[in-house]
């Protein structure tokens, strides 16, 4: 996968937002300064909770345009939602490893599709689990919550991971969600992570704008050490 300059991009989750508001909520977010939006999509089987699926991201799509979409698939059987959530207008489909076992198809299925390939492995997934098909991937998500739910507290001992992946990859986007505000944004940044998911920190915040630069400032100078 070829690959550019490293940037800082944050992305808001909207999974704790007010989704009466789904449309206001993400456009001020965007109007605070985020570079994509991080849709979480769950199935009620692959995690214990449900959420929206792709009607509700076509709704989205069409108020918001030209912003780029992640999905976060915690779904079983991922290779069912590729071509519903590519007609949504989803730009990056990102599936978890551990919900597949035709990993390299379904990356395959996600490009042709015409969306970018983010794969995501759980706390408890060891590396070794997606070393071999990190050339698929536009993208690693090491999840620093279990996954299923907003507000959880951030697993640092998830920093090894980060570190081996820029290590190995050092323009690889690599992204962290879950747990991630600007308590532990620095171990995210000078472990090596570009992509920065951040929920309720973002949302809940009185100030987003003063968050998603805090956020970046902290990202970018990490980014800026290790080019000097
Ligand atoms: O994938 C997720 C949960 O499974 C969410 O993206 C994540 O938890 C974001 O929320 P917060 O920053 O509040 O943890
Ligand atoms: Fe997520």
């Amino acid at each position: 996968m070829p690959r550019g300059p490293l940037k800082c991009k944050i992305g808001p989750s909207i999974l704790n937002a007010d989704l009466s508001n789904l449309y206001a909520e993400s456009q001020k977010l965007l109007d605070s300064g985020a570079d994509y939006l991080h849709l979480d999509v769950m199935d009620g089987h692959f995690v214990p909770n449900l959420t929206l699926g792709h009607p509700v991201v076509k709704c989205l799509r069409n108020r918001i345009r030209n912003t780029f979409f992640e999905a976060h698939m915690m779904v079983d059987e991922p290779e069912r939602w590729v071509e519903p959530m590519a007609d949504a207008g989803i730009s990056q489909y990102t599936f978890h490893v551990e919900a597949t076992k035709d990993v390299i198809p379904l990356c395959r299925k996600i490009k042709e599709a015409g969306m970018k390939v983010g794969i995501a492995l759980k706390p408890g997934t060891g590396i070794e689990a997606i070393r071999q098909y990190v050339d698929n991937a536009d993208m690693i998500l090491v999840m620093t919550v279990e996954p299923g739910f907003g507000g959880q507290k951030f697993i640092s001992d998830m920093m090894p991971k980060v570190q081996w992946l820029r290590y190995n990859y050092p323009l690889l986007d690599i992204e962290v969600d879950g747990g991630v505000g600007l308590n532990t944004i620095t171990a995210c940044a000078e472990a090596g992570a570009n992509m920065i998911v951040a929920g309720t920190a973002i949302i809940d915040a009185v100030d987003q704008r003063a968050v998603i630069a805090s956020l970046r400032e902290t990202v970018e100078s990490s980014i800026h050490k290790c080019n000097v």
